[in-house]
């Protein structure tokens, strides 16, 4: 049976580790497509140089041509600029909605049965504009953005408790953004949830609530330290995670931005939140019930991210 295909479309930061990640695992061939003419060429390249010694078959393509990603089964969209020192996500909005038009086109007319991971920022309005520009169905465009969330949420507990990440989980819900809503109730050690934790004296309320704003300001914790561009290994790896599940039909209970149509009380728009991730692309969204605080933060954050689309549709009336 042939190998899968991997289309990388930003060959960036993100993209560059995307493309070792999925050679490293052997998840399909990997063409990296980008606009900037020697980059995904000299990055499949290098890539596929590094296979002798680490032992993988994948075969690295790279490209400036859409025709290449033809018939792609996954395709993870990293085009465009990332944020520096001062700004915000949000900041990205005009630039990168630009390109998810030229990237949703290209997808449309070359991988229309692809599962595509939108990564770029600001996340949950340019995965929304993505399937808009793109016309694939809804389950099987979506965001990564939760897994990592979630993911930094899970190592800054298991700093704090000294026990092996293995045994966190955890749910990062809503926008990726300043409002993301890391939810307490719903994040345990080996199933013990940490409300009931903090009662056994293991933490404090405050040292929780200052492990929760570290996850949310995550994402700025790491642009200031790099000053050049944002985090993108952590990324890689959550979207690897992602279309690792669709290839291998895992069925895993993931959080992503994924279309809700009244899930979670969410009508009509992207939104972070649980979902089955398997075969069938997003195959089921796991409509959680929010207390009134959570329901609260969950709430501005939905409404922030539809600040976010009201402004895609004031800049692209094709969209509105
Ligand atoms: N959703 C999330 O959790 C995260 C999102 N991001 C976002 O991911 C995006 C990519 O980040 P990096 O890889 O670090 O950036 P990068 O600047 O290293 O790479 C972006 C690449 O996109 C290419 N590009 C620009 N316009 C294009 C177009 N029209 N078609 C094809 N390629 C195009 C550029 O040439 C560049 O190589 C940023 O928007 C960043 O904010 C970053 C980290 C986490
Ligand atoms: O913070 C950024 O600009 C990149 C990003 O989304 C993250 O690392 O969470």
């Amino acid at each position: 049976m042939a190998r899968p295909k991997i289309a990388l479309i930003g060959a960036g930061q993100i993209g560059g580790t995307l493309a070792h990640l999925a050679a490293m695992k052997e998840l399909g061939d990997v063409v990296l497509f980008d606009i900037a003419e020697g980059t995904p060429e000299g990055k499949a390249l290098d890539i596929a140089e590094s296979g002798p010694s680490e032992g993988f078959d994948a075969s690295l393509k790279g490209t400036q041509d859409y025709a290449d990603i033809a018939g792609a089964d996954v395709c993870i969209v990293t085009a465009g600029v990332p944020r520096k020192p001062g700004m915000s996500r949000d900041d990205l909005l005009g630039i990168n909605l630009k390109v998810m038009k030229s990237v949703g086109e290209g997808i449309r007319d070359h991988a229309p049965n692809a599962f595509v991971i939108c990564i770029t920022n600001p996340l949950d309005a340019m995965v929304w504009a993505l399937q808009q520009f793109s016309g694939l169905p809804a389950n099987k465009v979506c965001g990564m953005a939760g897994v990592l969330d979630s993911a930094r949420f899970r190592h800054f507990l298991a700093e704090e408790f000294n026990v092996s990440m293995k045994d966190v989980t955890a749910f990062v819900l809503g926008g990726h953004g300043d409002t993301m809503v890391p939810s307490v109730r719903y994040s345990t050690v080996a199933g013990i949830p940490l409300p009931d934790l903090i009662e056994m004296g293991w933490t404090t309320q405050e040292k929780m609530d200052a492990i929760v704003q570290r996850t949310r300001d995550g994402g700025a914790e790491i642009v200031g330290l790099l000053k050049t561009g944002s985090a993108f290994y952590a990324p890689a790896t959550s979207a690897i995670e992602m279309a690792e599940a669709y290839l291998k039909d895992q069925k895993r209970v993931l959080p992503c931005a994924a279309y809700c149509d009244g899930d979670l009380g969410v009508k009509d728009m992207y939104v972070g939140v649980p979902t089955v991730i398997g075969a069938g692309g997003i195959e089921r969204i796991v409509n959680i019930t929010l207390n009134k605080a959570e329901q609260e933060m969950f709430d501005t954050s939905v409404k922030a991210v539809q600040g976010l689309v009201e402004a895609c549709k004031g800049i692209d009336p094709s969209l509105a």
